[in-house]
């Protein structure tokens, strides 16, 4: 079994490892002082983690020479386009104050990680080679239905090739691989070592290479085995693949949990995707979800980007500067150090969403979490599908297009595959995580701080949610206002709602059947009795 120990600081008996040690000064190097000069390639630069990796090298580590972003054109857009874009959106506004032509320092490098090669051209592949110092791979499908080809495709073999190509980087001091700390979900207490691979990933790509996609498709569920999807599967698969990398170069693997909106920087709340927990939450605060499957005790394992990030910059430092002989895994997560649960999590998205509403929402929020298949049957049926049905019902009397089946349709599949996710819960070991914060000096333990052991939840939660409010949903805070009028509005409705089925229900019922005359009678006899006993008992105690 291949497994990562712990890095053990010692320089002794180390003959089989020919790369240079750090000299006294060098580790005493700050993280900002270490990234000075040097040349970073980065996969996934255009996601939701890499775009924050880029923000916070070039705003905390400004004397950086160069960052290679590896990027693929996408619906029409050419990669110098995506790159424009990106740079222009609101997460770069603090590092645009301080330096406003931050973006020559900006190399996007045409690749596309599934093609051979990555399809870098060869004078592209022979800069990299020449000038890179330190990789960091965050580029992965991250989608828990991607088919089981596609995932080895660009998780295992697209991690390989770019293994390849930083074996040929003459100056590289540290590859940092962005795992996840779901890859050995199918474990209970997941320590910071690699796991043996689920299956030798050489076999698996050469037998995926003959098979057709519907065999593949057939087989998947027994290859993952008791692994919930294909992401954390090929997730497994890559660690492994790196590992293998380690005589050769100095790494280091992050495996974050849940990565949420930001804590504090670039600004507290910064999201701009729908994975994860913020799809729920948007959908929650939208008041289209109201129940979801999960375990109101278990811990839910949040993690904000920016410490993801602060601990990965802090992660290439300490792996470029002291060389660990072996990888090093940080289990990147909260957790087992300040842990907050999902029914806690109800609770705040909830009063947050009610303090600062969502434009145009469905209803009011109003979700509730539970673990029992039966209550949460119960609800979807009544709280879901029979609502859609009937606002498509009214859609379709007023000639208009019926949608909100179709939404929920895609709202369930979305939540039955991260069900998985919140109705457990694991546990991380984090010494490797605690051991780089010792490393730290103070001014790095603030600039790259990754102590959750200061997150006030409530705060972070309420921050979260208006941030994809204002990041994901482009809705100006301005108009809140009118969103807690139209909640008002909704609520009013909802009284109406009630008073007319009740009075329906009175009608059909009460008055049209003598058998239930007789048992409306009889409980509000049992209310008058009771009335009078209670009028009586009190006149006597007073
Ligand atoms: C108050 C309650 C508290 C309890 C709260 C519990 C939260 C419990 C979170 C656990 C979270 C574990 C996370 C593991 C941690 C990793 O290791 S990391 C990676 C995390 N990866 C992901 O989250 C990817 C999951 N997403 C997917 O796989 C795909 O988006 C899906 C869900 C299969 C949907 O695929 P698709 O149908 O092809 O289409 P796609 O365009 O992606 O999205 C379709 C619709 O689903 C919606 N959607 C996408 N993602 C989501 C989502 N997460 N939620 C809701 N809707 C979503 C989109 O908004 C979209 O809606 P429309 O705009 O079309 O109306
Ligand atoms: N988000 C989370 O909750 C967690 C994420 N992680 C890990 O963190 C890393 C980053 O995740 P996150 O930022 O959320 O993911 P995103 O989906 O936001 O970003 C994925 C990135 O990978 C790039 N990419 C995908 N396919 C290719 C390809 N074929 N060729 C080149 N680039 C490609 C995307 O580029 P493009 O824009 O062109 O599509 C994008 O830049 C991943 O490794 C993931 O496993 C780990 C734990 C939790």
């Amino acid at each position: 079994m291949a497994t990562v120990r712990r890095d053990e600081r010692d320089p002794v008996g180390e003959q089989a490892d020919t790369r240079p040690r750090p000299s006294d000064d060098t580790a005493m190097t700050s993280v900002a002082d270490y990234y000075a000069g040097k040349n970073v390639l980065i996969t996934g630069a255009t996601g939701f983690m890499g775009k924050v990796l880029v923000e916070k090298l070039l705003r905390c580590c400004p004397q950086v020479r160069a960052l290679f972003l590896l990027v693929r054109p996408k619906a029409g857009q050419s990669m110098q386009q995506r790159v424009d874009d990106m740079i222009k959106c609101k997460l770069f506004d603090r590092v645009r104050e301080d330096d406003a032509h931050f973006h020559r320092k900006i190399v996007p490098i045409s690749s596309e990680l599934t093609e051979p090669g990555l399809a870098i051209s060869p004078e592209d592949a022979d800069k990299l080679a020449a000038c890179v110092n330190i990789v960091f791979h965050c580029a992965a499908t991250i989608r828990f239905d991607e088919p089981l080809k596609h995932a080895v495709q660009l998780n295992v073999i697209g991690t390989q090739q770019l293994l390849g190509l930083a074996r040929r980087m003459r100056h590289l001091e540290a590859f940092i691989h962005i795992s996840t700390a779901y890859a050995n979900c199918n474990r209970k207490h997941i320590d910071e070592v690699i796991y043996p691979p689920p299956v030798e990933p050489r076999k698996l790509i050469e037998s995926l290479e003959w098979m057709d996609d519907r065999i593949v498709q057939d087989i998947t569920p027994r290859l993952i085995g008791n692994r919930p999807n294909t992401y954390t599967y090929t997730k497994a698969l890559a660690e492994y693949v790196v590992q293998q990398e380690q005589d050769k170069l100095n790494i280091g693997i992050i495996r974050p949990s849940i990565v949420g909106a930001s804590w504090q920087e670039p600004f507290p709340g910064w999201i701009d995707n729908f994975n994860g927990p913020s799809g729920v939450f948007i959908a929650a605060g939208k008041g289209i979800l109201r129940t979801m499957r999960a375990n109101n005790d278990a811990v839910a394992d949040l993690i904000p980007v920016d410490v993801v990030i602060n601990l990965t910059l802090a992660a290439g430092w300490y792996t470029a500067v002291h060389k660990p002989k072996t990888a090093l895994v940080y289990n990147c997560t909260t957790g087992g150090i300040n842990p907050f649960h999902w029914g806690e999590i109800e609770h705040h998205v909830m009063s947050s969403f009610k303090r600062n509403p969502l434009e145009q929402a469905f209803r009011r929020p109003n979700a509730n979490i539970t673990s029992n298949y039966l209550i949460y049957q119960y609800w979807i049926l009544v709280s879901h599908k029979f609502p859609a049905l009937l606002y498509d019902l009214v859609l379709r009397l007023t000639g208009q297009k019926p949608q909100m089946m179709r939404i929920f349709n895609r709202l369930h599949k979305a939540i039955s595959l991260l069900e998985y996710f919140s109705s457990q819960d694991w546990e991380w070991n984090s010494e490797n995580v605690n051991m780089l914060m010792a490393q730290l000096s103070p001014e790095d333990r603030k600039t790259f701080n990754f102590d959750v052991r200061q997150l006030n939840w409530p705060e972070y939660i309420e921050n979260y949610c208006i941030g994809t409010k204002k990041y994901v949903l482009n809705e100006d805070m301005s108009d809140i206002p009118a969103a807690r009028q139209h909640l008002r509005k909704l609520r009013n409705i909802r009284y109406t709602f009630n008073t007319v089925l009740v009075v329906f229900i009175w009608r059909v019922f009460i008055a049209r059947s003598q058998m239930a005359r007789n048992i409306w009678y009889f409980v509000v006899s049992l209310c008058f009795k009771f009335l009078s006993y209670f009028r009586a008992s009190s006149t006597l105690t007073n």
